[in-house]
């Protein structure tokens, strides 16, 4: 079709290639192989640990200028290690130091070993420790290697540290999130700050790990980028960098059907103001031509409320039908507000049949509870031209096995929805991931916690489906509107409503 302006694979091809660090987020287990492959080509391993204990001791000094003793608790391994090399920079910068180890330090082994006798001392047990007000907790119990839940005696250590409201710098990453998942794993610090090597892993993004790891700092220790990149894998932070080149090109003589015909299906005349808010919003996103499909008992309702916007009565499959004759007509954001389940699988077989590309959103996901595998099976085939936009209550409609199985991680879950879907899915929430059939998936940070509010789902389906319409392939159309959706949210500002959001969807980001 016309409107394939940026094939997907050659996207791919450059998300391989281009890496920007700061976008990427990796694994414990890729963060593993990364540590092997800089070990195995030469570089020495204690020196990553002592650039990285140094970085935590040197924010921990900017951090807390007036703490009156730096306690350092450090773990069985080498997330201990980076404490017994922050400790004693600590103590060289004329600070008081305490350090509390867990488990038996002379069972400590390779660089962690190194880094204990460097420091020198005698570290007491973690059972030891009696929290003192003006004390800063430096948490280097457990970083990327924490495997299960926290033994009992960390436990103790992190209510106490709470009950004291003692300020904790977090080495790596919070003791107790699993840097995979971002879950709390029997208990976890809630950090001021944590000091993470690199990259941020999924633990610094997914939630409650976010907002437990507090500010995040990462610091290079010098793994050369070319490790990074072989080692990456594919999930990244969604910023422009990952999708500008798929922005759609516009030039002053780009007609309003270049730009792409967004149709929206109306809900019933009791619930019509879901559509519009998705019509308004893929107007302003940048659709060239906007027709709300309404049936004719709402289209009054929708008149009287529509300006830009296009009408049209559409009363069942007939009617589509006969519309779907005009090629013009690529794309469609089907669910917000629109309630008949059976006459929504219905337009979804229409529109998949005749090769358009489809939002499904709201219910228009619950409509396909019962028949997922019906609705994967319609977009099966070609590029991907479906875009799902489920929060986590819908997700589990279309992909119960997914989303009630612990051991996945969100991003894990989106990954493999996408690839059982043919479609790229948005799963929503305050941490929204972003995922790709391929296996490519993004991790979303720029939503302010005002934006979750009625309404605003369906607004974030018209941006989407007007990214679809101007020809962006469906990943990076969904991915971009998520981003100009959460932008939105910022410029609106505290106390928006859903109805503020189409105006505020930003111009596209200068390249
Ligand atoms: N990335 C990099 O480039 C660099 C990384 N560096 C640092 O290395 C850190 C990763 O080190 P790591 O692999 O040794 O893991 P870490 O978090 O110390 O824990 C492993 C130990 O804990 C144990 N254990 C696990 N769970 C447990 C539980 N619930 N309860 C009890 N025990 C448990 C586990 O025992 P096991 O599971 O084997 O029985 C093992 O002994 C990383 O976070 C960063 O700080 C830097 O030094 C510089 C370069
Ligand atoms: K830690």
């Amino acid at each position: 079709m016309a409107d394939d302006l940026a094939p997907a694979a050659s996207l791919q091809a450059w998300w391989g290639m281009h890496q920007e660090i700061d976008t990427l987020i990796i694994t414990p287990r890729d963060m593993g192989r990364i540590d092997a492959a800089a070990a195995a080509s030469g570089l020495a391993s204690y020196g990553l640990m002592e650039r990285a204990g140094q970085a935590v001791a040197a924010a921990a000094l900017r951090r807390f200028p007036g703490a009156h003793r730096f306690v350092v608790l450090c773990g069985p391994g080498n997330n201990g290690g980076d404490g017994y090399v922050a400790a004693r920079a600590l103590e060289a910068a004329g600070a008081e130091v305490a350090v509390h180890a867990l488990g038996d330090p002379s069972a400590l082994r390779g660089d962690a070993a190194i880094a204990l006798r460097h420091f020198g001392g005698a570290p007491r047990a973690l059972a030891e420790y009696g929290p003192r007000p003006g004390d800063v907790v430096v948490d280097a119990l457990f970083g990327a290697g924490l495997s299960r839940d926290l033994p009992d005696e960390a436990v103790q250590v992190v209510e106490a540290v709470r009950r004291h409201a003692l300020p904790v710098l977090a080495v790596d990453l919070p003791s107790g999130i699993d840097g995979r998942t971002g879950e709390v794993r029997g208990a976890a610090f809630e950090a001021v700050a944590t000091v993470t090597f690199m990259c941020r892993k999924p633990g610094h993004l997914l939630l409650p790990g976010r907002t437990l790891s507090g500010d995040v700092e990462v610091f290079d220790i010098g793994i050369p980028g070319r490790i990074l990149a072989v080692h990456a894998g594919h999930v990244r932070v969604n910023t422009p960098y990952v999708w500008r080149l798929a922005e759609p090109q516009q030039t002053g003589a780009t007609h309003k059907y270049v730009r792409g015909h967004l149709a929206v299906f109306s809900g019933p005349a009791t619930a019509t103001g879901a559509a519009r808010l998705s019509a308004a919003a893929g107007l302003r996103a940048g659709a060239g031509l906007v027709t709300v499909l309404s049936p004719t008992d709402a289209l009054f309702a929708n008149a009287a409320r529509l300006t830009g916007v296009m009408l049209k009565d559409v009363d069942g499959e007939a009617d589509l039908a006969a519309l779907l004759e005009d090629e013009r007509l690529k794309t469609f954001v089907l669910g917000p507000g629109f309630g008949d389940a059976g006459r929504a699988r219905a337009y979804a077989g229409l529109i998949a049949a005749k090769g358009r590309r489809l939002v499904l959103d709201a219910d228009g996901i619950s409509a396909f509870r019962d028949t997922p595998d019906a609705l994967f099976g319609l977009f099966a085939g070609g590029d991907t031209r479906l875009v799902l936009t489920p929060h986590d209550g819908e997700f589990a409609r279309l992909f119960p096995d997914l989303a009630g199985d612990g051991t996945l991680s969100k991003i894990d879950r989106a990954q493999k929805a996408a690839a059982r879907s043919h479609a790229a899915v948005i799963l929503k929430g305050a941490d929204t991931v972003i995922a790709a059939p391929d296996g490519r998936a993004l991790v979303n940070e720029n939503a302010p916690p005002w934006l979750a509010t009625a309404g605003s789902g369906d607004v974030l389906a018209g941006i989407v489906g007007a990214h679809l319409t101007q020809g962006m392939p469906a990943f990076e159309a969904a991915a971009s509107a998520v981003w100009r959706h959460g932008e939105a949210g910022s410029i609106a500002g505290k106390g928006l409503t859903a109805e503020d959001l189409p105006e505020a969807i930003p111009p596209w980001p200068a390249a």
